[in-house]
């Protein structure tokens, strides 16, 4: 289900005009604080009523100024998830689930228990208390809880931002989950660029209340105008080939094979991998006796020099495109220049393991 997002609101000092429009899967609202995240979420959540707006989810209507329509927050059928579980202390991790179907409509057609039971992994916690329970466990409760709600909508709010490497990455292949295998559309908000590759369908960014672009990972990623040229990266769909002894995971990519610190999915499992830009190395002739062992070549497809000493160089690599930055006075003495063949350097320590996640770019 599309979602369709058009607000426009003026505070004191601050305007939100936002348009865009999503296709199903999950949606990361991406930007830095103050951007107008949590103001557009309220407005989607129906806390805020804009001066102007038009959302829907599908072709409900959860806002229309223009015919005066505004569906109160009760009646949105949205279901949350916080940053901090918000669980009830009181109650054990079955009561809490079944307290969101408490609240779902008698026609919602949501998930069964023992399903988000299942997907979630918490078939053994279910009689604990959330005092019980690691903050990563909590998050999975607050999933379930939001799924059993009958949910047109779910709203997840940084999600895991309160969360530690580890529990990130514990949660972060069940978000992958309620992507791929439910199909109520997400908005995900978030500010981290491993969340935005991994989890993203598509991406808003925005900035100082605007959208600054809007698609999928690898073409907003890729848009220093977006992210800034510091954070550009590459968004590479990939598959586990093999595993080997001595640590390293052998993957397979349209721009060439990658060997990658060992990635936690089995052989033949897709996965997208972020490349950051300031990981590429570029040279022009095919470097030899070299330590890094992620060699990729291919031709340059565009130069952007930035406002200072740094310039973007985006290489077509078969398929894909890669994205390394490198400054000016590299490309003058290098003598770089669009249409030119060129190798990417990149180093296996490079890519973090949370830059490596699970799921395809688009729907299939
Ligand atoms: N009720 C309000 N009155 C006046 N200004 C507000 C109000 N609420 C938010 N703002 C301002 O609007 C701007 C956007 O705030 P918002 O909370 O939407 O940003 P954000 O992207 O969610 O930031 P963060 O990531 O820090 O949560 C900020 O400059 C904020 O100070």
């Amino acid at each position: 289900m599309n979602l369709g997002l058009s607000v426009q609101h003026r505070l004191p000092g601050f305007t939100l005009d936002v348009r865009a429009e999503a296709p199903p899967g999950l949606t990361v609202l991406f930007g830095p604080s103050g951007s107008g995240k949590t103001t557009l979420i309220n407005a989607v959540a129906g806390l805020l009523r804009p001066d102007r707006g038009h959302i829907t989810v599908g072709d409900w209507v959860l806002l229309d100024s223009a015919t005066g329509q505004f569906l109160p927050p009760h009646r949105r059928r949205i279901g949350y998830i916080f940053q901090e579980g918000r669980l009830f202390p009181h109650l054990n991790v079955r009561q809490n689930l079944l307290y969101g179907r408490w609240f779902a409509p008698r026609d919602a057609r949501g998930e069964s228990l023992g399903r988000v039971v299942e997907m979630l992994g918490i078939g053994h916690l279910l009689t604990r208390r959330p005092g019980a329970l690691s903050g990563g466990e909590k998050q999975r409760v607050a999933i379930g809880r939001a799924l059993l709600a009958g949910p047109r909508l779910i709203l997840a709010d940084e999600p895991l931002a309160a969360l530690d490497e580890a529990r990130k990455a514990e949660i972060l292949p069940y978000f992958e989950r309620l992507r791929d295998e439910v199909s109520v559309p997400i908005l995900y908000v978030s500010h981290s660029l491993a969340e935005v590759a991994r989890l993203a369908t598509t991406v808003i960014a925005l900035r100082d209340g605007r959208v600054v672009a809007v698609g999928t990972p690898g073409q907003v990623l890729g848009d220093a105008g977006a992210v800034g040229a510091r954070d550009a990266a590459s968004v590479l769909t990939a598959r586990v080939v093999a595993h080997h002894d001595d640590g390293l995971s052998e993957l397979a990519t349209a721009a060439g094979p990658l060997l990658l610190p060992q990635v936690a999915a089995p052989p033949g499992a897709i996965l997208r991998v972020r490349i950051a830009a300031s990981d590429v190395i570029l040279a022009r002739e095919a470097p030899r006796g070299l330590s890094s062992l992620n060699i990729l070549s291919g031709i340059i497809a565009e130069i952007r020099p930035g406002m200072g000493p740094g310039a973007l160089v985006t290489l077509a690599v078969g398929n894909e495109r890669l994205i390394a930055r490198i400054t000016r006075r590299s490309v003058a003495a290098l003598a770089l220049e669009p249409g030119q063949p060129c190798h990417a350097i990149l180093k296996s320590v490079a890519v973090p393991p949370e830059d490596v996640g699970g799921g395809p770019l688009s729907p299939e």
